[in-house]
């Protein structure tokens, strides 16, 4: 007999997951904008400095995890995505391409990289993530990172939508995006993958499940921040 204390079935459980999936980013305001093509430039160049702040924090998110796990097939997965971001050399990788996406909305390297454009709420919410990474039971960190389950589709989008509605912006300075949206597929699967091998008690799976909700909220709460920045100018 089903108690609350037994353990979901695989399925029951990823399905429990991906019910997350209306506290997605997708849907913030300020995503549904860049998508429409109202944002004005201003508003877009804050919002490209401070993702990069996300965006350059991920290799130390998944070093951390890394750190926590005993797992040598686990770590060597995660070493992939540190090179995914961090390129295998000098000049290359995702941190490199979000640079360029970066200076195609009008920036300089220089002011992304001292990032004087930082918001206080993005940097306060990219911090608990990796906080988060770095104290929490591995496999908690990795279940945080499955909003990736939802994002294959939006970045499809973005890039359909932002050539559509920012013309002057051209298919290669999204390269970030198109490159990202074939590794974000598989990633996503492997990740649920892992997380329902070893979340097996229903208070693993509970908190596999918090853990989710606990990223949608910090890419919330970083919209909203840079929602408030970009009302400046
Ligand atoms: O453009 C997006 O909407 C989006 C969302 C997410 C996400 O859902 O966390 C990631 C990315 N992009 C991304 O490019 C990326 O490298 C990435 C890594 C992670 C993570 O938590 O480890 N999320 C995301």
């Amino acid at each position: 007999m089903s108690t609350p204390d037994s353990p979901l079935s695989a399925g029951d459980f990823v399905e429990a997951l991906r019910g997350l999936s209306h506290r997605y980013w997708g849907t913030h305001p300020f995503h549904r904008r860049l998508h429409d093509g109202s944002l004005s430039e201003f508003e877009l160049r804050t919002w490209a400095a401070n993702r990069w702040y996300y965006q350059s924090m991920l290799p130390q998110k998944d070093a951390a995890i890394i750190s926590n796990c005993p797992v040598p097939r686990i770590r060597r997965d995660w070493l992939t995505r540190i090179v995914y971001h961090d390129g295998a050399a000098e000049g290359e990788g995702g941190r490199e391409r979000w640079l360029r996406l970066c200076e195609a909305v009008g920036l300089t390297r220089e002011e992304v990289l001292d990032e004087r454009h930082v918001a206080p709420g993005v940097r306060f919410a990219v911090d608990a993530y990796v906080t988060f990474a770095r104290t929490k039971p591995w496999v908690e960190a990795i279940a945080s990172g499955l909003t990736e389950m939802f994002s294959g589709h939006l970045m499809r989008q973005r890039v359909a939508d932002m050539l559509a509605n920012y013309p002057w912006i051209r298919r290669e300075d999204l390269a970030y995006f198109t490159n990202r949206i074939d590794a974000v597929s598989g990633e996503g699967q492997a990740t649920a993958d892992i997380v329902v091998e070893y979340c097996r008690t229903r208070a693993e799976q509970e908190k596999a499940i918090a853990a989710l909700s606990f990223k949608c909220d910090v890419l919330w709460s970083m919209l909203d921040a840079v929602e408030r920045a970009a009302r400046k100018e």
